[in-house]
């Protein structure tokens, strides 16, 4: 895109964005800093590091001398993410508000006032991902539509994150630290005078909500409503707990008076019943064979799931989890159905404990013809991913399909 002129940032307040505004600045656009609000801080009962964030965007900014913006997106947010979490929680399910972020407030709310507001031609973010439009929208090419690849650093690589974003804010979004690993990030933001950011803590845990445990936080929003454990073999109640959204599939139950550890196996939102399976490897936590409905598929439907209606691809449980081996099907009402190589278990033992909701993801190979760029991505709730098709159920969630650069392509960048 050859005419782009005014380039608005989303400065967050960390390193990554800095850099990502430094090399706009750098390149020579018109570029401006904008940091979002999400949440509201009287809705909060715990620490908030947003008003420290909101300072160290400012700070970046002037140090790039480039102009600030705050804009509160917390209606929106609120609207549009949090409740969307809320229902889908008392549905029994676990989506990912990290994906809902991105797709809603991020490529969304942000590209719009953007664009609407500040009159830009394209908006920036330091997220770890690419296109095909390139890292500045030098391919910029609308009649051929964008394809969202993986970023050159595989481990810090956030497509996983960004799997349900539009089109058409994609095509007009720069991701300049696409090919760039993380140590040279912090390296180029020290040499800039900017060790101060690359000081200061990374940030983890959830989009705005930060890094407090997710299921206890988001218990403060929903009303305990009662129900009983029950062991899935023979459907006795072994105990009672106050909530289906408290429980994630996979989760150790603590249930008094117990010899073996019980694991949450199912929920079923009507009753409130919770089936748990009595120990670790019980064959009810291992899924292999699922539904997926309405997918999102960035670019395109593959082509040979749409000429033969199937074709093997990867799968992937969490952006971090190693890839698995899968085959996509699509069925006569748009579904997708996704056969794994071997049953996979929810949650390993070692994630228990996790604070976010867990994704999976699915990485087709498109083999040889499409060496490029390989389709990545079938993302959904981990809780929908526990509806075998044996159960006849269907997902209610979305699953989404982005791409990949191939491990082939990523190793001659590196
Ligand atoms: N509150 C915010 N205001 C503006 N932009 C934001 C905000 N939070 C995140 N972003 C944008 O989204 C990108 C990804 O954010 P995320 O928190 O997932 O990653 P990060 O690696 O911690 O990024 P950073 O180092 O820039 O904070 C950021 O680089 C930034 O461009």
């Amino acid at each position: 895109m050859s005419n782009i002129r005014r380039v608005i940032v989303a400065v967050s307040g960390g390193v990554d964005s800095a850099v990502a505004a430094l090399f706009l600045k750098q390149k020579g656009y018109d570029v401006v800093g904008v940091f979002m609000e999400n949440w509201d801080l009287r809705d909060e009962t715990g620490f908030c590091s947003v008003v420290q964030d909101a300072e160290d965007a400012q700070w970046v900014c002037s140090r790039l001398d480039i102009p600030f913006h705050r804009v509160s997106f917390v209606k929106e947010y609120w609207h549009d993410v949090f409740c969307n979490l809320l229902k889908e929680y008392q549905n029994g399910y676990t989506p990912n508000p990290d994906i809902l972020c991105n797709r809603q407030i991020k490529f969304d709310a942000f590209y719009k006032y953007a664009l609407d507001k500040l009159d830009a031609n394209a908006i920036a973010t330091g997220h770890y991902a690419c296109t095909t439009f390139g890292d500045f929208l030098e391919n910029y090419d609308p009649s051929e539509g964008v394809r969202l690849l993986k970023s050159l650093d595989h481990f810090k690589d956030q497509t996983f994150f960004l799997s349900q974003v539009a089109q058409i804010p994609l095509q007009r979004t720069m991701f300049p630290l696409g090919n760039l690993v993380k140590n040279q990030v912090r390296q180029i933001a020290s040499e800039s005078g900017m060790d101060y950011i690359v000081r200061k803590k990374e940030s983890t845990g959830i989009c705005f909500i930060g890094s407090r445990n997710f299921r206890n936080f988001i218990s403060l929003y929903l009303v305990d409503k009662q129900g009983y454990f029950r062991d899935i073999d023979n459907g006795r109640v072994v105990g009672e707990h106050s909530g289906i959204h408290q429980w994630t599939v996979g989760q150790r139950c603590r249930i008094g008076g117990q010899i073996r550890p019980y694991f949450v196996a199912r929920k079923e939102p009507k009753s409130g019943d919770i089936f748990v399976a009595s120990g670790t490897n019980h064959p009810s936590l291992f899924v292999q064979l699922f539904f997926a409905a309405r997918p999102h598929w960035i670019h395109s439907v593959p082509q040979p799931l749409l000429q033969e209606g199937m074709f093997e691809c990867d799968f992937r449980f969490q952006h971090t989890k190693p890839l698995l081996k899968c085959v996509l099907i699509i069925t006569t009402n748009n579904e997708v159905l996704i056969r794994l190589v071997r049953p996979l278990r929810a949650i390993t033992p070692g994630q228990d404990k996790s604070d976010v909701a867990d994704c999976c993801v699915c990485h087709v190979d498109m083999g040889k013809a499409m060496k490029e760029f390989s389709p990545l991505y079938v993302c959904m709730g981990l809780d929908q991913i526990r509806r075998p098709v044996e159960s006849a159920s269907r997902l209610q969630n979305v699953s989404s399909v982005v791409e990949t650069r191939s491990d082939e392509q990523s190793r001659k960048l590196i």
